[in-house]
């Protein structure tokens, strides 16, 4: 047998492995990036590099939940509406300033909302329940009902304690994050840097998107949209546009692009036609290879291998496929890479909302849309789902996990799903 028999040979006899164990392989090459600081205001949808813990109590200081007057509870307990409480206003607190005095018995302060409560009192009363006189020169609040200790008064430290954990590491920043962050002062965020991801098709069937269609031609439509998935995923996309089906150009243009960045993916090629040369390309003993095949469907095929430490993910050319594998293996490493806690899909429980009759070998992830009705989530597959379909990834909200030993799906069967970002397309 010659060479290129015996590498024939180890392209049709390739080891499918199970989605799970090919999901570990690519993880464990995916390292957390260095640590960057950058401004507050574009620090949405980062990851927290270093958990934040209040450096003081929040709220800082007594807090008054009305416009009215800070009092001591105890002096109302007698009064009613024919004998009011008179109180003497000693103060006026608006927002923002220090209490001049603390209250003693028999003495009651005007505050705003937000304002900090003197020392002494334990109430505020709104203002609407309240009666004001002037006498002697002086001023009086007069209440006619006993209020109670506490009310509206946010005790310092109600939402956080100083030094307690507000935020760990490994979080996704979302605008309630950006409230505590600069609530807290932190107006530079620690977060990993964003990896940077070299993406390249391969085929010489493909267009660039403002080229004029041609005959056998198709456009190159995966590039475009791995590079909204790496950015969807909080990647930086480089983009190495489309090379023609040639070893020798795939394997400069892999070298390259790995020594730059820290993620390679590409798409197309990695089936056992006679021009699929990445599959070829991951078959050289430059790297380890990780896996060239996966006991699901779409993206079978989908190829993984590791050079000077570094991974190359090689997606399928078909776009269903590739989109799939985009979310199962480049996600995940992504997500990785940007110190993400959780970093796979979350995984749901939906009922099916049609029959879905497809059976096969392999685990299969069925593009759906979903419906909530009635408090439940329902899965409604795409009408063509096959691994070369492009058109149905748009209308996708999720994939269905369709375990190779379901013999066909009957509607209002619970089955898992894998919820994919972004709203619910509807
Ligand atoms: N004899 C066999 N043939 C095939 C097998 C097999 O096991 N034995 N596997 C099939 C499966 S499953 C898949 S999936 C595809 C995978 O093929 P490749 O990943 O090698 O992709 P290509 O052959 O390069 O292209 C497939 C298809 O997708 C179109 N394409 C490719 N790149 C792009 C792009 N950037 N944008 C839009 N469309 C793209 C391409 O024109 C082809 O139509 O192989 C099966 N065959
Ligand atoms: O790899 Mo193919 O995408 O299984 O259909």
């Amino acid at each position: 047998m010659n060479n290129r028999d015996n590498m024939q040979d180890h392209k049709f006899q390739r080891k499918a492995i199970q989605v799970k164990e090919a999901q570990a392989r690519v993880m464990q090459y995916a390292k957390v990036l260095g640590i960057e600081e950058v401004p507050l205001s574009q620090s949405c949808g980062r990851y927290l590099a270093e958990p934040v813990n209040a450096p003081h109590p929040f709220p800082a200081f007594n807090r008054s939940g009305m416009d009215g007057f800070a009092i001591i509870a105890a002096d109302t307990q007698e009064c009613n509406a024919e004998n009011p409480v008179w109180l003497e206003v000693i103060d006026n607190i608006p927002c923002g300033a220090v209490p001049s005095a603390d209250l003693t018995p028999g003495t009651a302060a005007r505050i705003m909302t937000g304002a900090q409560v003197p020392e002494g009192a334990d109430a505020v009363v709104m203002i609407e329940i309240t009666e004001s006189r002037d006498r002697d020169g002086k001023t009086f609040v007069l209440l006619r009902k006993p209020q109670l200790a506490g009310s509206n008064i946010t005790p310092r430290g109600f939402e956080l304690k100083e030094g307690q954990l507000v935020l760990p590491a490994g979080r996704l920043i979302a605008a309630g994050d950006i409230a505590v962050l600069a609530a807290f002062g932190i107006h530079m965020v620690k977060v990993h840097r964003r990896p940077k991801i070299a993406i390249f098709a391969t085929g010489s069937e493909l267009l660039a998107v403002d080229e004029p269609l041609q005959p056998g031609k198709v456009r190159n439509s995966n590039s475009p949209m791995l590079e909204a998935l790496v950015r969807e995923a909080g990647g930086e996309a480089v983009m190495l546009g489309a090379i023609a089906d040639d070893l020798e150009l795939a394997r400069s243009k892999v070298q390259m692009a790995l020594e730059t960045h820290d993620l390679v993916i590409t798409t197309g090629g990695v089936s056992v036609g006679d021009y699929d040369i990445m599959g070829d390309l991951v078959r050289e003993k430059t790297g380890e290879m990780l896996f060239n095949k996966v006991t699901m469907r779409p993206g079978s095929v989908t190829t993984a291998a590791v050079r000077g430490g570094k991974l190359l993910l090689a997606l399928s050319g078909n776009p269903g496929a590739c989109f799939v594998g985009f979310q199962l293996f480049a996600r995940p490493v992504i997500s990785l890479m940007l110190g993400a806690a959780q970093p796979l899909l979350p995984e749901w429980t939906a009922f099916m909302g049609a029959d879905y009759t497809k059976v096969n070998n392999y685990t299969r992830f069925v593009r759906a849309r979903l419906e909530i009705r009635d408090g439940s989530i329902y899965a409604y597959p795409a009408g063509i789902d096959e691994s070369s379909v492009m058109v149905t990834i748009k209308d996708s909200d999720c994939l269905i996990i369709v375990p190779p030993e379901a013999r066909g799906l009957a509607a209002g069967d619970r089955v898992k799903i894998l919820k994919l970002p972004g709203e619910i397309v509807g």
